[in-house]
């Protein structure tokens, strides 16, 4: 059995938790492993808010505590978690060398007083290349071989698109003549930060927040993996999110479209991108949860989209805006195209768009960091008959699950439960495969949508028992 494991920030969040992940991986001794590791839970938007701040407001004295403060986090996660003397000194020399290297770069960016997304993403990857080592010190001290290797050693080449980037086509092959020696001749388990690619000339490149996922995905698919494993801190994919409605329960079995469709539409349990690498191989994922690693969790599979419930999942996107696009008296093709292609070249990320085509009014949820970018590219198209107007505090709420299509008045019924709920529904947007229908609500009452949906379609029963 050849499996891919990928532990979340979560999981990999203290020196106990460390030493609980190197316990579980030893259990798989008969297995060929590869491992991927997220940064320590919060180190990865340290590093993005200590950036922004030698940028803005250089000061050597916060770099030097920041870098403190980094040093003892991963000592005591090295001290409880390698256990070994001999992995637990290799252990500590890597991570000064990492934070040495860090604390130069924080220096040069106030010196320079230049972040570019270039320098970003270096300076953000220091959160996975420092636990890669650990984790793979803590297996080494368990008696199991292992190397830790970055995404570049392993192969994920990726375009310049820092922040964002995406893996060349022939990552796949780089990827399988890299690792699968190790794993066939070496039988080593190899421990690989996730997140991070590298661009053809060597900068580090990362998959956009949430991509370690994607970093799995990408090594299952290149090596054929049997399954991938995406250990989090909750018991798989839920109807929604627990954070939100706490009685959420458990899907055992969700579809690769499924998934895709909740990822997009803002569901944190997995990112956008992961699905597409395993779907064409049909690589089943499961998500598990990694302090309680003998509940069943949620495979995520080919054809798992034929259970009975109606609405299968709900997801909340809270950070997002939308740009407004109306005017009457034109080419309704000529100017779909231009307003994607200049969005396109500015590379702002479409979550949703609607439009009505009597006269055009064309509606696009963004990102809220891409707002400015997105507006600022449209505003041209402003000449008295077209205007552009942009909306911030927006969120996204989604409902999706195969069987939506083909059975009638869902929509209705997800509107009228809203309405009788006083949720104001600013824009909607339903896709003809009919797994999904999504709708924008202010950002404060996005939460509430998502709990009067889960009560009006019973999402705390089991699809049997739902009315
Ligand atoms: N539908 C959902 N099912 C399960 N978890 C969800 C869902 N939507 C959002 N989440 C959130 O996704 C998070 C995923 O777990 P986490 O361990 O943080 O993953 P990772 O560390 O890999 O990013 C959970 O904290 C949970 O609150
Ligand atoms: N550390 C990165 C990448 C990642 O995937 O993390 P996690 O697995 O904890 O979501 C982030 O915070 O975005």
């Amino acid at each position: 059995m050849r499996v891919v494991m990928k532990f979340g920030g979560t999981s990999v969040k203290d020196g106990e938790s460390i030493l609980h992940v190197a316990n579980l991986i030893k259990k798989f001794e008969d297995y060929e492993k590869v491992v991927v590791v997220s940064a320590m839970a919060g180190v990865t938007d340290s590093l993005i808010e200590a950036a922004k701040k030698c940028y803005k407001e250089p000061s050597s004295s916060f770099i030097k505590l920041f870098i403190a403060e980094l040093t003892k986090k991963h000592y005591e996660a090295i001290s409880t978690a390698v256990k070994d003397p001999q992995y637990q000194n290799k252990a500590f020399e890597v991570v000064d060398k990492l934070l040495d290297e860090l604390e130069k770069v924080l220096m040069g960016i106030g010196y320079l007083g230049e972040l570019t997304r270039r320098s970003e993403d270096y300076i953000v990857s220091f959160g996975e290349r420092l636990v890669a080592p650990i984790l793979s010190s803590a297996i080494l001290s368990l008696g199991v071989d292992s190397v830790a290797l970055t995404g570049g050693d392993a192969g994920i080449i990726t375009d310049n698109n820092f922040g964002r980037a995406k893996p060349k086509p022939e990552v796949y092959n780089l990827i399988n003549s890299r690792l699968d020696p190790l794993l066939r001749i070496k039988k080593t388990t190899p421990v690989i930060t996730g997140f991070i690619g590298v661009t053809d000339d060597g900068s580090i490149t990362t998959l956009g927040r949430g991509g370690s996922d994607l970093t799995a995905t990408l090594i299952a698919s290149a090596l054929n993996a049997d399954e991938v494993w995406l250990w989090k801190e909750v018991d798989g994919v839920l109807t929604t999110d627990p954070k939100i409605v706490p009685e959420a329960r458990l899907i055992p079995e969700i579809s690769y479209q499924e998934a895709m469709e909740l990822s997009h539409f803002g569901a944190k349990i997995l990112h956008p991108r992961a699905i597409e690498p395993v779907m064409r191989k049909e690589i089943p994922v499961r998500i598990k949860n990694t302090f309680n690693p003998d509940a069943e969790g949620t495979v995520i599979m080919k054809g798992a989209d034929t259970t009975k419930d109606i609405v299968k999942a709900l997801s909340l996107i809270e950070k997002v805006a939308i740009v407004n696009v109306s005017g009457a008296g034109f080419d309704f093709a000529e100017i779909m195209s231009d307003v994607f292609s200049r969005l396109a070249k500015e590379k702002v990320n479409v979550i949703m768009v609607a439009q009505s085509s009597s006269e055009l009014n064309l509606s696009i949820v963004v990102d809220e960091s891409d707002i400015e970018v997105a507006y600022s590219a449209l505003k041209p198209l402003e000449n008295g008959v077209v205007s552009v107007r942009k909306m911030k505090d927006i969120a996204v709420v989604s409902a999706v699950g195969a069987g939506m299509a083909g059975t009638p008045g869902v929509a209705g019924r997800i509107f009228s439960a809203l309405g009788k709920n006083g949720i104001n529904v600013i824009m909607i947007s339903q896709s003809c495969s009919e797994y999904n229908v999504s709708f924008t609500v202010s950002k404060n009452e996005g939460k509430e949508a998502v709990r009067v949906l889960h009560r009006e379609f019973e999402l705390h029963k089991s699809p049997e028992e739902q009315a």
